[in-house]
């Protein structure tokens, strides 16, 4: 059977190529991932301005001040920010400063108000000395004119979006999003919202994959579930052909019923079926009306598996992502685990903090079936064939499945 990383580069060497970029409002920027080299036309920040509420002075003039003998100087005025001053400071004067106005000409420190009484009107007293440039942020400090500042493959975070604005950009060049359908297969299936029948169970899959879609940075198309015949699977299956990947769930195994493998050899190329791993051995891929095609496995915990290690990669690469691989760490097992037969194992697991430490703590129900392990789950912990039993305390290899901003 085919190795998960050997499954992974040949699917991803069909990524489809790229889309032009496309020109979207900072509002909508967040987790979008910058398509074209952002420079800084202008110096940030763009003028000299106070870090703190104070006074700006000259650092000369109050270089004895202490305690025991405060130097007085004279307020000439208040500035705001948001109001620059072209009058230069003289020697012997202070201009009362709020934090981010500019500095005025000749000023080259603030004394912050803490440090400072006011002994009468239009006077200040300052009881300790400040140094050159002490409160003061200089011009461009932050970033220059003409400097990089992101490159493409960025992916936009709170943090990175304030640095556009802060650059004077209200829109930004960003990868278009994939469309990826989704197509469910089985006559038992209901959608959600609706009374089951006898031996129906819920469509989850075409919601959780939609919604794994979404995270991963595509655009879902929820395609109405096909019924277990072949036609009606290559009918709906031609039906999702305008979008740029397709995915169908269930019907990829060897039962009678089984029929999306045939689809895709019959209307498409498979190129690859049945992966070394659990949940989702039977995963089938090819091109399919000159689309990647993913054949997904009906078992919910085995969709969604596939997806993660399979689909997720493809749709970050498509997207240009450098980073698109998730954390992996190396940590010690909270308690024993069981020991492990034939493929690898991707175990729903949590990350605990214990002792100042962190641990993997892997749920025990792992049937491909049981959705409830999902819950507070953080991790895949991935365990090689045929080793274990686990004592705890041993290393085990963990992916994290949190992708934050
Ligand atoms: N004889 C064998 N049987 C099975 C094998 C095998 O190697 N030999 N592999 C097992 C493995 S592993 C998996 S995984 C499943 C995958 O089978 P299919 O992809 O063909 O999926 P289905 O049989 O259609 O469904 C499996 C299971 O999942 C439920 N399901 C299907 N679609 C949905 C949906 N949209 N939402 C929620 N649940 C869904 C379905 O009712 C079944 O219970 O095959 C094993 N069998
Ligand atoms: O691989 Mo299946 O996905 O074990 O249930």
């Amino acid at each position: 059977m085919m190795s998960v990383e050997e499954a992974q580069s040949r699917i991803l060497a069909h990524v489809p190529p790229r889309k032009t970029p496309e020109l979207i409002s900072l509002m909508d920027a967040l987790g979008r991932i910058v398509a074209a080299p952002i420079a800084c036309h202008e110096d940030i920040p763009g003028f000299t301005n106070s870090s703190m509420d104070g006074y700006a002075v000259h650092a000369a003039d109050l270089a004895k001040a202490s305690r025991e003998n405060p130097v007085s100087l004279e307020v000439r005025g208040v500035i705001a920010a948001g109001h620059p001053l072209s009058r230069p400071l003289q020697s012997g004067e202070a201009y009362k400063i709020m934090t981010g106005a500019p500095l005025p000409p000749g000023a080259d420190a603030v004394i912050q108000v803490e440090w400072t009484t006011t002994p009468a009107p239009g006077r200040m007293s300052a009881w300790a000395p400040v140094s050159p440039g002490q409160n003061v942020r200089q011009a461009g400090q932050d970033m220059r004119a003409g400097q990089k500042i992101l490159e493409p493959g960025t992916v936009l975070s709170p943090p990175l979006i304030g640095i556009l604005a802060s650059l004077g950009m209200d829109h930004v060049p960003v990868m278009p999003k994939p469309h990826v359908a989704i197509v469910s297969t089985g006559d038992e299936l209901v959608p959600p919202g609706q009374p089951l029948g006898p031996g129906q169970i819920r469509n989850s899959n075409s919601y959780a994959l939609a919604a794994a879609i979404t995270a991963a940075g595509g655009k879902p198309w929820l395609l109405p579930p096909a019924r277990d015949t072949k036609e009606a699977i290559a009918s709906r299956l031609a039906e999702a052909q305008t979008a740029d990947i397709i995915l169908s769930s269930g019907g990829v195994s060897v039962g009678d019923f089984d029929w999306v493998k045939q689809v895709l050899e019959e209307e498409g190329q498979l190129e690859l079926w049945r992966v070394n791993m659990k949940p989702g051995k039977p995963l089938a891929f090819g091109m399919l009306h000159g689309r990647p095609f993913f054949g997904l496995p009906g078992n919910p915990v085995s969709a969604l598996v596939t997806f993660e290690l399979f689909v997720r990669p493809m749709i970050r690469t498509w997207l240009a992502d450098a980073n698109w691989r998730r954390l992996t760490l190396a940590l010690p097992l909270f308690e024993p685990f069981t020991e492990i037969q034939d493929r690898w194992h991707y175990v729903r697991s949590r990350l605990v903090t214990e002792h100042g430490q962190l641990w993997v703590h892997p749920y025990a129900q792992q049937d491909s079936a049981v959705q409830s392990s999902w819950i507070g789950a953080d991790a895949l912990m991935i365990v090689p064939p045929d080793t274990g039993p686990y004592k705890a305390g041993e290393i085990m290899t963990v992916m994290l499945l949190r992708s934050g901003f």
